[in-house]
């Protein structure tokens, strides 16, 4: 197996499985370090028998292409993958600063220069993968990682893996959905932009703009773009100003990544390293 591993071809044998770090429908996520180089990742595991019945070959594929030609400092690597007879092993970068979602919950809401940094990196992120055609990651607060220095990694776990920290977003969440997706209507890259007004909003109000007990009610706040901001906690004019122009309707007139990246606000606030989350 030296040679197999000096050719990439990877097996269970290469690694000692730790602690799980989440689970869901298809498999189970673990730390786990290579054995000869010593390095951590994570190792996704996902049942055979629970992608032929859920049929998502294809959109496993998509993913795993996908997810291995991203490079960005910003987006969670794909290294490579191996299988046995009944699983996939898909082997990713770990993050060892764990979910921002958790560093939100148990905050309740980020500082105006914490959550600048985590929107300038998401757009640069974005406009990585916009760059390489590649639109409508499903960035919401559970898929978004920090690594040992705080900096943000999106982690896109499009066959929903949940973590194993209870999730308060019940799976499948509106939330963070543009108008035209939640209307079927024909989207493009921009339903990313309408995502970053989604996180920012939230990064800073501790809760999603337009969140409703029922599903149908946050359809109904999503399309009419119900958009307002309380009083507490207190959030400068710019932040607002940022906000009200990505959750546009018309997908055509939400501010370009390249336009927010040069927004007073991000200039202002926005910790070049990508980094300040201590
Ligand atoms: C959205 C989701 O399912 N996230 C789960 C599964 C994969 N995943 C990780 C993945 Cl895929 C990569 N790195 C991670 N690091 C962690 C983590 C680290 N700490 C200290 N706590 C956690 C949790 N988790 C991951 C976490």
């Amino acid at each position: 197996e030296k040679n197999a591993a000096a050719y990439g071809q990877w097996s269970l044998k290469n690694f000692e499985i730790g602690r799980p770090l989440g689970r869901g429908k298809f498999g189970r996520v673990y730390v786990a370090r290579e054995v000869k180089s010593k390095y951590i990742v994570a190792l996704k595991v996902l049942f055979k028998e629970q992608i032929d019945k859920y049929r998502i070959h294809h959109q496993l594929r998509r993913e795993m292409e996908i997810q291995s030609t991203l490079k960005h400092p910003n987006v969670l690597r794909l290294y490579g993958w191996f299988d046995d007879d009944d699983r996939i092993f898909l082997i990713l970068e770990y993050a060892h600063g764990g979910e921002l979602y958790g560093v939100l919950r148990e905050r309740g809401h980020l500082t105006e220069r914490e959550s600048a940094t985590y929107i300038a990196s998401l757009a640069n992120a974005l406009a990585y993968c916009h760059s390489q055609d590649v639109i409508h990651r499903d960035i919401k607060p559970e898929n978004l990682l920090l690594d040992h220095e705080g900096r943000l990694k999106i982690a896109d776990f499009g066959w929903s893996v949940q973590s194993r920290s209870k999730r308060h977003t019940m799976c499948g969440t509106l939330d963070y959905l543009a108008p035209e997706l939640v209307e079927n209507k024909a989207h493009d890259y921009t339903v990313d932009n309408w995502t970053l007004g989604v996180l920012c909003y939230e990064f800073l109000y501790g809760a999603p703009p337009f969140e409703a007990a029922m599903q149908h009610d946050t359809f109904k706040r999503i399309v009419k773009v119900d958009l307002s901001f309380p009083p507490n906690p207190p959030v400068s004019k710019e932040a607002k100003d940022l906000i009200s122009r990505l959750l546009v309707k018309d997908s055509a007139k939400r501010l370009s990544l390249k336009k927010l990246m040069d927004h007073p606000w991000i200039i202002k606030n926005a910790d070049p390293k990508g980094a300040c989350i201590q």
